[in-house]
C-alpha cells in the first residue's frame, strides 16, 4: 500500500475530494497521512476507523517519506514546498490542485476521459508530475469532448459565467452576505404587493453603489450584478483565466496544431457552478444529429439536452447540476453565420469535474 499525503484536505477543493474518495472507498487502497500549514499536532479526520495526528505540511523529512502527495493547498504553498522536495532528490509523485507547475514541460495537466492516452505516455515516460486543469477548461473539455477528439474544432469561441467558489470559500460567503443585505433592505415594501417595484429597485441600487456591501473578496458587489474580469491581467488585453482557455486545452489534448481558444471570462452570481456559451467553427459541415451522438457517446459524465425551451430550462443549469458529476451540453444548432459555425451551452460543478474528481482519479491510477 501506498503512503499518500494530503496537504489542503479541510479547504473547499480539498474537502469535496475527500468527501468523494470516501464515496468511492478510494481510503481503502491507500495509507493516508494528514498535513497542515496551521493545525499540526491537533487529531487528523478519522478514516476507516482510524485516527493519527495532523503533520505538519512544511515538514520536508515527513514528505519526502510519502510515495504520493496531494495538495488542494494553493499556489503558495506549491511554489515553496514543491522544489525544495525535488531538490533533496524526491521521486514520488505529486499531484496538485493549483496552477503553477501546470504549464511545465515535466507535468502533465489530468482529465483522464480526455486526455488518458497522454497521462499514460507521460507514465512511461516517468513523469512524476500531475497537476488538475483549470475549471472552465476541464469543465468544457468534458462537456465538448466529443469534437475535439474527432479533431473537428477549428477555433472555439468562448463567455464563461463563473460561480463564486471559483475565488475561494470566502467569495461564496460574501456573495451570500451581499445577497441577504439587499433583501434585507427591501424585505418590507417586497411584501406589499401594492409597492412599486422601481421604488425597491431604486433602493437595491443604492444600497449597491453606497459601498457599505462587504467587497474584501470580490472588490465590488457581486449579488445583482456581475464583474467582467477574472484573475490578473495581461499586457495582451487578456485576463490570465482567458489566457488559459487555449493555453491548457491543447497542452490536455497535447495537440500539434494550437487550436485557437479565446473569449471572455465573467463571474456571476451562481455559487459553484461554471456555465460557458461557446461559438465553434467546425472543420467541416457535421450534420446536428452527428455532432450530438459524438458529443454523448464521448464519456460517462456528459449528456446532450436537447434545444428544447423546457429541458434547457430543467436541465442545463447551476441550479440543476450543482453538486453532481454531471457535464451536460444543450442549446446545440447551426448557427447563422454557416453549416460549420455551432452554438453549445455547458453547465458543471467547478470543485468536482472542475478540480477535485480529476485529482481523485489520478490517484486512484497511481495508488493500484
Ligand atoms: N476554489 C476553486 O474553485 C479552485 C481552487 N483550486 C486550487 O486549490 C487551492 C485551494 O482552494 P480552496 O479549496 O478554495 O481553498 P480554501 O481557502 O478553502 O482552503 C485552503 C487552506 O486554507 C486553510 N484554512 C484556514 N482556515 C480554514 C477554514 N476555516 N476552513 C478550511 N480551511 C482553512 C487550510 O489549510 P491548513 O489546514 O494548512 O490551515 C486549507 O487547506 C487554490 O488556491 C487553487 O490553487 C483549483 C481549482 C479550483
Ligand atoms: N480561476 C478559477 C478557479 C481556479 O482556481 O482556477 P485555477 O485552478 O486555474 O487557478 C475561477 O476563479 O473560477
Amino acid at each position: 500500500m501506498k503512503n499518500v499525503g494530503f496537504i489542503g484536505w479541510r479547504g473547499m477543493v480539498g474537502s469535496v475530494l475527500i468527501q468523494r474518495m470516501t464515496e468511492e472507498r478510494d481510503f481503502d487502497a491507500i495509507r493516508p497521512v494528514f498535513f497542515s500549514t496551521s493545525q499540526h499536532g491537533q487529531p487528523a479526520p478519522a478514516v476507516n476507523g482510524q485516527q493519527g495526528v495532523l503533520q505538519d505540511a512544511r515538514d520536508l523529512a515527513a514528505l519526502s517519506a510519502l510515495d504520493i502527495i496531494v495538495t488542494c493547498q494553493g499556489g503558495d504553498y506549491t511554489n515553496e514546498i514543491y522544489p525544495q522536495l525535488r531538490e533533496i532528490d524526491w521521486q514520488g509523485y505529486w499531484i496538485d490542485a493549483a496552477s503553477s507547475l501546470r504549464m511545465r514541460d515535466d507535468a502533465i495537466i489530468i482529465l483522464d476521459p480526455v486526455n488518458q492516452a497522454v497521462i499514460q505516455q507521460g507514465l512511461e515516460r516517468g513523469i512524476k508530475t500531475f497537476v488538475g486543469g483549470n475549471c472552465t477548461v476541464s469543465l468544457m473539455l468534458m462537456s465538448l469532448g466529443g469534437l475535439f477528439a474527432q479533431d473537428l474544432v477549428e477555433w472555439a469561441s468562448v463567455a464563461t459565467y463563473q460561480a463564486a467558489s471559483g475565488g475561494g470559500a470566502r467569495h461564496m460567503r460574501e456573495l451570500l452576505v451581499q445577497i441577504g443585505q439587499l433583501h434585507g433592505a427591501v424585505a418590507k415594501p417586497l411584501q406589499d404587493p401594492a409597492s412599486a417595484i422601481l421604488d425597491i429597485e431604486r433602493r437595491v441600487t443604492e444600497l449597491t453603489r453606497s459601498g457599505t456591501l462587504p467587497t474584501d473578496n470580490f472588490g465590488v458587489p457581486l449579488a445583482g450584478s456581475l464583474i467582467p474580469w477574472i484573475d490578473k491581467q495581461l499586457e495582451n488585453g487578456q485576463s490570465r483565466e482567458e489566457w488559459k482557455g487555449q493555453a491548457e486545452t491543447n497542452k490536455i489534448l497535447n495537440t500539434r496544431q494550437p487550436i485557437p481558444v479565446d473569449g471572455l471570462c465573467v463571474r456571476i452570481g451562481a455559487l459553484r457552478c461554471h456555465s460557458q456559451v461557446f461559438t465553434l467553427k467546425l472543420k467541416k459541415d457535421v450534420p446536428l444529429a452527428e455532432i450530438e451522438q459524438l458529443l454523448a457517446t464521448h464519456n460517462d459524465w456528459v449528456t446532450v439536452v436537447p434545444n428544447d425551451r423546457e429541458l434547457s430550462m430543467r436541465e442545463l443549469t447551476p441550479a440543476a447540476v450543482t453538486g453532481t458529476l454531471k457535464t451536460p451540453v444543450g442549446r446545440l444548432r447551426k448557427l447563422n453565420m454557416g453549416p460549420e459555425y455551432l452554438s453549445a451551452f455547458t453547465v458543471g460543478d467547478q470543485l468536482l469535474w472542475g478540480a477535485a474528481e480529476p485529482l481523485r482519479r489520478m490517484l486512484r491510477q497511481l495508488a493500484h
